[in-house]
C-alpha cells in the first residue's frame, strides 16, 4: 500500500456527496465491448459490415446521448498519440477516472534517465552477473501494448555497461499488437544488435523462442500449457525445434505456409553438439521485459513461488528474478521489478464499495481480469466481498476465436440479465471480448459473425436494464474490429500485385463510442457539449453521477449533465441544444 499523508483522508474523504440532480438506486448495466471502435463504413471494417442493430439503434436514437471518447494515447496516460489504445490502459482510464502515465512510459523514463540502473531491483539481478547468465524473456516486436524492442535493446546495452557478461534473450514473437510475418525483422535487429555485444566481448545470444500465443503468453490461467511449452524451452532447454540461432529458426518456421507470428512452435537454440545455448540454471538472473501485467503474471508465478502445482517444473532454479515492472501489486508479484508500476488509486470501484454500491461483474475468462484486475487499478479480488460478486465464465482453451468467434459473449450477457434482474447488485459490468479477440486473428468473416454476436449481447443487457427500470452505459476500450487492413498514408487498403490486401490483426488509433440510456437516466441528462476531447478516463466519474454521486473533484469531468445545467459547475454550462 502507498504510505498516504496524514489528513489526506480529510482533504480526499471517501464518502462522496449525493448528487444534486442524479437519484440513487436506479441499476446501472455498464459493457465494455472490447475492441470495438469508431470508423467510417468500409468493407474492412467488419462492425460495419456485420448485423448489429442494437448498436445502429443507440448510434441513431438519440444524438445527445450517443458520442465518441479518445481511447488511445496520451489520453489513457501512453507516451504518445501515435500508441493505439489497449486493454489495460483502456480498462484502467475506464475504472480509474485519472489519466496515469503507464507502464510504456514509465519505463521510457527509467531508461532514458538511467535511474532503471539505480534500482532495488537491477541491483538484486545484478548480483549475479559475475558468475551467472542474465536472462530476458519477453514479446519481441515494437506494438507497444506488452513491451518495446527499442526498451529491450537500451536494457541489452545498459545491463552489459552494469557487467552483465552473459546474456541470452528468449523471444516471443508477436503478429498480433503488429503484423503478421513482421517477427523476421524483428529477430533480425535483435540478432545484429546481440553481433555488436559480442564484438565488445559480450557473450550474448537469442536462446529460445516461440509464438507469444501458443508460447508463455496466456493470461488469466486460461491454458497453463501455454506457459508450460515456454517454460520448457527457456528453463530446460527442451522443444520440439532446434535451431543454430534465433534468426534462422524465425525464418525456417515462417517457411510453413500456415506459419503465424502468434502460433510459432517452440524452440530452443543449441550449439554444434547440439545443446541448448541458453537454459536457465540455478544463479542466474532473469528479466520478464514486458511491462504489461495481464501475459506475464503466469510466468511470474513459475518464476518466483516455491510452492506451484499448475505444472510440473522439472527443475526450480534458483534464480534472481525481476520483472519489469511489478505486476500485482496485491500479490507483490514479482518481488523484485526494474520500474515501478503506476500507482493507480482510489478508483471507482473503490468508491462505489465505500459508498454501499453493489457491484457484479463478469466476462469469459479472457477478459475477466479486464472488467476486474485493470478496471480495479491492476488490483486482483473485490474491495469488498459482501458488496461484490465477481463471476468468470471458461473461455474456449486450445483454438484460436476465429473457431468459435461467438465466443461466450451470449452467456456472458444471460449472465449479467440474471445479476440485473436478481436486485441484488446496483452496477452490473461486463466485457463482450469478441471485436478484439476475433479481431487480432486477422480473419474478417469470423469477426462479422464475433461483432453480431456481441449485439445480441448487448440487447440481452438492454432489455433486462428495461425490465428493471435502470440505466445503462455501453461503451468500449479501444478500437480493432473496425479497421481490419493495412492501410497506406491516404487510407487506402494496401494491396499486392494479385489484389491481396494484409489482415490488420492489431488494435487501432479510433475513438469508441459511448451510449447512454434506459428508462432509469433522468430525462434531461445527456452527453454535455463542451468536452469534445473527452476520453475514457471521464467515464468513470459518469458511472459514478449515474449511480446518484457527485464525482470525487480528482477526477477526470463527467460526460454528463442534466437539464442544461453542468453537474460539475453549473453556472458555466453551456446551453443543451437538444432541450
Ligand atoms: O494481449 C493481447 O491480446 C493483445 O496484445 C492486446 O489486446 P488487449 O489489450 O485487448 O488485451
Ligand atoms: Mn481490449
Ligand atoms: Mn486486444
Amino acid at each position: 500500500m502507498m504510505a498516504r499523508r496524514p489528513g489526506a483522508e480529510e482533504e480526499r474523504p471517501w464518502k462522496l456527496a449525493e448528487h444534486a440532480r442524479l437519484g440513487k438506486g436506479k441499476v446501472v448495466g455498464v459493457v465494455v465491448l472490447d475492441g470495438w471502435g469508431e470508423a467510417p463504413p468500409d468493407p474492412f471494417n467488419c462492425i460495419h459490415v456485420a448485423d448489429t442493430p442494437t448498436l445502429d439503434a443507440l448510434k441513431k436514437g438519440a444524438p445527445e446521448r450517443w458520442r465518441l471518447i479518445k481511447a488511445h494515447g496520451k489520453a489513457v496516460g501512453l507516451p504518445t498519440d501515435d500508441d493505439m489504445g489497449n486493454s489495460e490502459v483502456g480498462h484502467n482510464a475506464l475504472g480509474a477516472g485519472q489519466i496515469y502515465a503507464q507502464g510504456a512510459k514509465l519505463v521510457d523514463l527509467a531508461l532514458a534517465s538511467g535511474k532503471i540502473y539505480e534500482g532495488e531491483g537491477f541491483k538484486y539481478i545484478q548480483q549475479s552477473f559475475e558468475t551467472g547468465t542474465l536472462h530476458l524473456i519477453g514479446l519481441l516486436s515494437d506494438g507497444g501494448v506488452h513491451s518495446r524492442i527499442d526498451q529491450l535493446q537500451l536494457l541489452l546495452k545498459g545491463a552489459s555497461e552494469h557487467g552483465a557478461k552473459r546474456i541470452r534473450v528468449h523471444i516471443l514473437t508477436d503478429g498480433r499488437d503488429v503484423l503478421d510475418g513482421s517477427s523476421v525483422t524483428f529477430v533480425e535487429t535483435l540478432e545484429n544488435d546481440l553481433a555488436k555485444l559480442r564484438d565488445k566481448g559480450v557473450d550474448a545470444r537469442i536462446a529460445s523462442g516461440g509464438g507469444r500465443m501458443y508460447v508463455t503468453m496466456d493470461r488469466y490461467e486460461n491454458d497453463w500449457q501455454v506457459v508450460k511449452r515456454g517454460w520448457d524451452a527457456q528453463v530446460l532447454g527442451e522443444a520440439p525445434h532446434k535451431f543454430p540461432n534465433g534468426h534462422e529458426a524465425v525464418k525456417r518456421l515462417r517457411d510453413d505456409p500456415k506459419a503465424n507470428d502468434q502460433y510459432l512452435p517452440p524452440f530452443v537454440v543449441v550449439d554444434e553438439s547440439g545443446n541448448p545455448v541458453g537454459p536457465i540454471v540455478d544463479g542466474d538472473a532473469v528479466v520478464t521485459f514486458n511491462f504489461r501485467a495481464d501475459r506475464m503474471v503466469m510466468l511470474a508465478k513459475a518464476l518466483e513461488y516455491e510452492d506451484f502445482d499448475k505444472f510440473d517444473r522439472v527443475r526450480f532454479p534458483k534464480v534472481r528474478y525481476a520483472g519489469m515492472l511489478q505486476y500485482d501489486g496485491e500479490l507483490k508479484l514479482p518481488s523484485h521489478y526494474l520500474v515501478a508500476p503506476p500507482e493507480i488509486e482510489r478508483t471507482s470501484g473503490e468508491y462505489l464499495a465505500h459508498n454501499g454500491v453493489r457491484i457484479y461483474a463478469c466476462s469469459e475468462t479472457v477478459k475477466f481480469g479486464h472488467v476486474t484486475f485493470f478496471w480495479n487499478g491492476n488490483r486482483s479480488g473485490c474491495f469488498n466481498p459482501n458488496l461484490e460478486k465477481y463471476e468468470e465464465i471458461p473461455s474456449d482453451t486450445g483454438i484460436a476465436f476465429n473457431e468459435q468467434p461467438r465466443m461466450k459473449a451470449v452467456e456472458v450477457a444471460e449472465k449479467a440479465r440474471g445479476a440485473i434482474l436478481s436486485g441484488k447488485f446496483d452496477q452490473v459490468r461486463v466485457n463482450i471480448p469478441n471485436g478484439d479477440m476475433v479481431g487480432h486473428t486477422g480473419d474478417l468473416e469470423a469477426t462479422i459473425v464475433g461483432c453480431k454476436a456481441a449485439d445480441e449481447a448487448v440487447k440481452i443487457i438492454l432489455d433486462a436494464i428495461e425490465q428493471v427500470g435502470g440505466i445503462f452505459v455501453v461503451t468500449a476500450d479501444h478500437g480493432n474490429a473496425e479497421d481490419m487492413v493495412k492501410r497506406d498514408k491516404s487510407g487506402k487498403p494496401i494491396r499486392d500485385k494479385d489484389g491481396n490486401v494484409q489482415p490488420l490483426t492489431s488494435h487501432t488509433l479510433n475513438p469508441v463510442p459511448i451510449a447512454i440510456g434506459g428508462p432509469g437516466l433522468a430525462p434531461g441528462a445527456g452527453f454535455r457539449k463542451d468536452l469534445p476531447d473527452a476520453g475514457l478516463a471521464n467515464v468513470a466519474a459518469t458511472l459514478i453521477n449515474l449511480h446518484g454521486f457527485e464525482a470525487p473533484r480528482h477526477y477526470e469531468p463527467t460526460l454528463i449533465q442534466v437539464s442544461g445545467a453542468s453537474l460539475l459547475n453549473p453556472s458555466s454550462a453551456p446551453p443543451l441544444p437538444f432541450l
